[in-house]
């Protein structure tokens, strides 16, 4: 990166009190070529009766256009998710204090304390840490992917003395985490000291990793995580845009559209989206050892769907055939025997079944390891065969795998089981509730390795997850865009994160399943589905049944005539 040959789009300006941040900041801004709409995010909030604070912010009103509209809030992310010209955040700091208050994190008799941070009492509640841990996560996903240009002033509070008070050590660490996790995914970072700035330059091989975990998580989570997404082609969104606003309707009255064209634009590198030539769906199957327990029908289901599907009547089969994408099936994990069937059905098989998650482990780490690593070679096998798919879809397949999606889902997101457990092919209320004990003692079970992708995977994931994960990552690797599917892929999506930090800027929600676990991780991804049909099938139909939207996003955005061409003013 460095001294920039592309738009900054995201820049971190970080410094000491009065260090000259704020100006930097704002003058940055008032320089800019096109800065559209500027919207000034005030973190802070009132303080009434504080009349130096006051003055001090009547002095900073003062300095700014009056153009520009001012927010308090500490609901930045939703600000960083709605705009679309340009967004200075001032200041992180503020926005890491109204946090930890509302969480009621402080607390500094014994708490505040995190693992590594030599502490010496019991931490603040993990409710409380787990919703900073959330807030935080949040407002990185909204930073990565706003489409707005987005200047965020922080403070560098890490240079003192180790600080005496817990809750003093617990503001030090989140927020130089923080700003390590805005830095990673920013155009551009400086640093003011006295008036004066220092571009840091790019990031380098000695940075710490791009989504560096908090600190507790630090000795798991650095194993399996190695992958950084593909760029996106920022200029070529920008032109999508340009080119979408001069078309001839009022501007931004294709709404959904017009994002859908404008992200496909930017993944495709073309000023203009296209047709993807080739949606390659890919149908990934396994059974689990919690099935019987857990699942409204019987795990023998899971091989004889395998076969519909590889004998084209499946429902995936139909929406692909009418929507022009193709589909293969794979055997992960299916608990009998297909051989029978095409090499290339069995050929990534990993083992039959899984242990169940509720006692043992899915299955043992080296099996997590090579079933993302199968996932990974069957995306990019859809690369090699001819035509090569320039749009993906992982499907999924298996009796039982919504369970295991509620359980990866909750660990993932610090999630109770009750939040995440759904009713699958349809349970009734005794089997909810079973289904609902298992995932809370899976979840307890991999709290320990909640952070580090195939260790999770191995305790309470399963070969058909782990490889659905693999695949997901590879797609933002390879720079494809991809549609998700339901709450199984998207928990598996959830884990592609984990893998390759930031792979979900490469990824559209196809749509929203009516799982529970499914709104959850797309929140977390910050992803809206394209579409609400009610559906909970999974194979990949839900993708597909936003696949004509987009083909929609794509027709508007070619076939048009422009404002220009009616000769109108
Ligand atoms: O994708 C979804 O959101 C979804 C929601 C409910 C069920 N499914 C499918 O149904 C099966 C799992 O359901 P269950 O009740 O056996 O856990 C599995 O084959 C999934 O593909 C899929
Ligand atoms: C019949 C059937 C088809 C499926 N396809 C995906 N999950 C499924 C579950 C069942 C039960």
């Amino acid at each position: 990166m460095g001294v920039r040959e592309v738009a900054v789009e995201k820049i971190v300006v970080l410094g000491g009190a009065r260090s000259g941040k704020s100006r930097f900041a704002e003058n940055w801004v008032r320089e800019l070529d096109k800065p559209g709409h500027v919207v000034y995010v005030a973190t802070a909030g009132p303080r009434p009766g504080d009349e130096e604070w006051a003055e001090r912010v009547r002095r900073h009103q003062e300095r700014r256009p009056a153009s520009w509209l001012t927010r308090e809030t500490s609901d930045v992310a939703s600000v960083l998710r709605e705009a679309t010209g340009t967004v200075i955040v001032e200041c992180l700091a503020l926005w890491l204090t109204a946090v930890l208050d509302a969480a009621g994190a402080w607390n500094d008799d014994g708490g505040g304390h995190r693992e590594g941070d030599g502490g010496d009492g019991a931490g603040a509640s993990e409710t409380a840490m787990a919703q900073v841990d959330a807030a935080i996560d949040e407002l990185v996903q909204a930073w990565r992917t706003s489409s707005a240009r987005v200047v965020a002033v922080s403070n560098e509070v890490g240079w003192g003395i180790v600080p005496e008070t817990r809750a003093g050590r617990l503001f030090r660490d989140l927020l130089g985490t923080l700003n390590q996790r805005l830095s990673a995914e920013a155009d551009r970072v400086v640093l003011c000291v006295a008036g004066r700035t220092l571009d840091l330059g790019p990031e380098t091989a000695s940075t710490p990793a791009r989504h560096e975990p908090p600190e507790s998580h630090s000795e798991v989570a650095g194993q399996a995580r190695r992958g950084v997404p593909a760029p996106v082609d920022r200029d070529s969104g920008d032109q999508a845009r340009e080119l979408i606003d001069g078309l001839a309707k009022p501007v931004g009255s294709l709404g959904r559209l017009e994002e859908i064209g404008v992200w496909l634009a930017g993944r495709q590198g073309a000023p203009a989206p296209r047709y993807p030539s080739r949606t390659g769906v890919t149908v990934i199957a396994g059974d689990h050892g919690i099935a019987a327990d857990a699942s409204a029908y019987p795990a023998s289901v899971t091989a004889a769907m395998v076969r519909t599907v590889a004998t084209g009547q499946a429902a995936i089969n139909a929406l692909a055939s009418e929507h022009g994408a193709t589909v293969r099936v794979r055997d992960l994990g299916v608990a009998s025997d297909l051989s029978d069937l095409s090499t290339s059905v069995t050929e990534h098989k990993i083992r039959s079944g899984t242990g169940r998650i509720d006692s043992e482990d899915a299955m043992t780490s080296d099996q997590a390891q090579a079933a993302i690593e199968a996932g990974r070679v069957m995306m990019r096998e859809e690369l090699t065969c001819s035509p090569p798919a320039d749009m993906l879809v992982a499907g999924d397949l298996g009796i039982g795998n919504t369970t295991i999606a509620a359980a990866l889902t909750g660990a993932i997101l610090g999630l109770d089981a009750e939040k995440v457990t759904g009713r699958g092919t349809g349970v009734d209320d005794p089997t909810l509730w079973r289904k609902t004990e298992i995932v809370a003692a899976a979840i307890d079970r991999a709290h320990a390795v909640r952070s580090d992708p195939a260790a999770l995977l191995a305790t309470i994931g399963g070969p058909d997850l782990a490889a659905m994960a693999g695949f997901l990552a590879e797609t933002a690797e390879q720079g494809v865009p991809a549609i998700l599917d339901g709450v199984v892929v998207t928990a598996a999506a959830l884990v592609a994160d984990l893998l390759t930090p930031g792979a979900s800027t490469w990824w559209l929600a196809g749509h929203r399943s009516v799982e529970p676990a499914h709104t959850a991780s797309l929140d977390h991804l910050g992803l809206e589905p394209v579409v609400e049909l009610h559906m909970r099938l999974g194979e990949g139909t839900g993708a597909l049944a936003a696949l004509p939207i987009v083909r929609s996003a794509v027709a508007v955005c070619t076939r048009m005539a422009s404002l220009a061409d009616l000769n109108v003013s």
